[in-house]
């Protein structure tokens, strides 16, 4: 089983994490640079053509986004359910948290930070915005809760740490979402690969810079 990815990337990170935690080793890693266009050459469009990393290559099957690579591995490798667990209910809740930190949380990141990063344009006021809303909604699903989807552990404090790792490393100032930040410092403590994780924010920190 293949995984490209990119170290810096936070949706490589945290199919990278995932693995770790349920110890699945890739037979092969490639790392594709984004940034030199390495994603459109024919032999990656053929396994992923909307030319997305990571993609997970299991023996002829591909699979990209992270937040599905992270659910296909529980399901297909994992020694128990525990990261996500069969019960329907409490699936349901880790899935909510995985789309709300798809389409929510790391989308106002891409929004605010990707336009300043990746073409040198001002920071937009109505983008920061939305990031802060997005963390107090993050903030209000913690109140009272050691973990980000109901009483477990789960994919979805993954897939935050993750996202929250990098707005971190861009100096967004998350620390005043107390929950957040509480959950955050524990996280960390209880994620396997959190070390490479942070590697790999450092990584991504250097394209503010270039
Ligand atoms: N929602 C996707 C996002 C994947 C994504 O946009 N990855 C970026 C790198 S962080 C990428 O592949 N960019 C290159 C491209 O889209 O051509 C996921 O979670 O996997």
């Amino acid at each position: 089983m293949d995984l490209y990815y990119r170290p810096g990337s936070a949706p490589c990170r945290s199919v990278l994490m995932t693995a770790k935690a349920l110890g699945v080793e890739f037979d092969k890693k490639t790392i594709i640079n984004t940034r030199a266009g390495e994603q459109f050459t024919p032999e990656y469009l053929k396994i992923n053509p909307q030319h997305t990393i990571p993609t997970l290559h299991d023996h002829g099957f591909a699979l990209w986004e992270s937040r599905a690579i992270m659910v296909y591995l529980v399901e297909k490798y994992g020694k128990d359910d525990k990261l996500f667990p069969k019960d329907v209910q409490k699936q349901a809740l880790i899935n909510q948290r995985l789309y709300f930190d798809m389409g929510t949380l790391y989308k106002s990141f891409s929004e605010y930070y990707y336009p300043q990063i990746f073409l040198k344009k001002p920071a937009n006021e109505e983008s920061y915005k939305k990031i802060e809303v997005a963390f107090e909604f993050l903030n209000t699903f913690l109140e009272g809760q050691t973990y980000s989807a109901g009483e477990d552990y789960s994919l979805a404090d993954i897939a935050f740490l993750a996202s929250v790792s990098t707005f971190d490393v861009a100096g967004f100032d998350f620390k005043r979402y107390a929950n957040v930040a509480r959950w955050y410092e524990h996280a960390k403590k209880l994620t396997p690969g959190w070390e490479d994780n942070w590697a790999g924010c450092q990584e991504f920190r250097k394209y503010f810079d270039n």
